[in-house]
């Protein structure tokens, strides 16, 4: 460990004294604080994080101090500068640029999100930094909203308060806003993992028939779990009659989905992506909804993000599209802060990380 038990003591309690506002630190704890390890964050992060970054003792931190706006790029490349480690999230680009401008004694990039590929990878390990990420305490908040995004766009319940609200609400009407129903379908899966299964397991009790999926190669452990049969991407589009997105956004899956798939798929599938819209060809997606090659698309990432309110898919009524909403609960977001905080000092101490990228 780089600093004594004494040392880490006494930072704690310093850190905790300004912490509760009673300030009152000697010049010699000043000195001493400002000897420790930089880490900027570029985002302001749930209480959770911050809490643990200031009480170890062991990092002073500098913030850009805004939940609403992200730090500008040209801010960020001057305040990563000679910074031990940064704690970022996913709307920076954390790629050469920016690594050069940190300069040799960045050791450390925790990203608070599941998804890395903000992050140059190739880059980072050039320069041997070890990389944290928050896997796992956001898949039941993801599952949870990709099971209300299905059912949202596949009951139109969108269209149905719309209805409601504006007048459109006449008589009871035998085939009005008619949706498709998860009992008996097929629900496919493109990229199970853990999420993947943590959606499967809440759809089952909708009386699923069949659970079936797509990867890199087979993924038996965790297909046992929901008895989901591994099939390719070609049987994956022409049987699932709901298709959900779940796997991470890399080279191989760049707009994946697109003509050759919607153009498979059935004409009554609901297509939903809670992963990275980078995996979708708008384009294309825009056109399978339009011509009613498949029935309804549910989105909760899209290219680029904000979609500018002008976007084709805005037009749809057969379209839902979420603010990428899909880990933000309370409690979830507050698990994520707290994960990237604990990743950036483990690995700054050299110890194992609870959950490191392996460069
Ligand atoms: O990558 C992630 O963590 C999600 O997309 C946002 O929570």
């Amino acid at each position: 460990m780089w600093c004594s038990r004494v040392a880490l003591r006494r930072l704690q309690r310093v850190a905790a004294a300004s912490l509760n506002g009673t300030g009152g630190l000697t010049s010699t704890m000043q000195k001493e604080m400002s000897t420790l390890p930089r880490v900027y964050v570029t985002r302001q992060i749930p209480p959770e994080g911050l809490k643990i970054l200031r009480e170890s003792g062991q990092v002073q931190f500098e913030l850009w101090d805004s939940d609403d706006v992200p730090v500008p790029r040209k801010e960020l490349l001057q305040k990563v500068k000679g910074v031990d480690a940064l704690l970022c999230v996913l709307t920076e680009k954390i790629d050469k640029e920016v690594l050069d401008a940190a300069g040799p004694n960045l050791k450390v990039v925790s990203t608070m999100s599941v998804g890395f590929d903000h992050l140059s990878l190739e880059e980072l390990k050039k320069r041997g930094i070890r990389v944290g990420y928050t896997p796992d305490v956001l898949t039941d908040a993801v599952a949870e909203l990709t099971v209300a995004l299905l059912l949202t766009t596949s009951r139109r319940l969108i269209e149905a308060t719309h209805e409601a609200k504006t007048g459109g609400w006449g008589t009871w009407r035998t085939l009005w806003l008619c949706g498709y129903e998860l009992a008996d379908s097929t629900v496919g899966i493109l990229g199970l993992g853990r999420i993947g299964v943590a959606i499967a397991e809440r759809l089952a009790p909708f009386k699923v028939k069949k659970f079936i999926y797509t990867d890199v190669a087979p993924r038996p452990e965790l297909a046992r779990a929901i008895n989901a049969e591994y099939v390719s991407m070609d049987e994956l589009a022409k049987q699932s009659d709901f298709l959900a997105v779940c796997c991470a956004l890399t080279p191989e899956t760049k707009e994946v989905c697109n003509k050759n798939l919607f153009s498979k798929m059935k004409k009554t599938s609901i297509f939903i992506n809670t992963s990275r819209g980078g995996v979708v060809n708008q384009d294309d997606l825009y056109e399978a909804l339009s011509s009613g090659q498949i029935a309804a698309a549910g989105l909760d990432v899209t290219v680029p993000e904000p979609l500018p309110t002008s976007h084709p898919l805005f037009t749809l009524k057969n379209c839902v599209i979420l603010p990428h909403i899909a880990s933000a609960s309370y409690s979830t977001r507050g698990a994520m802060s707290a994960l990237a905080a604990n990743n950036l000092l483990l690995g700054l101490r050299r110890e194992p990380m609870i959950k490191e990228i392996k460069l």
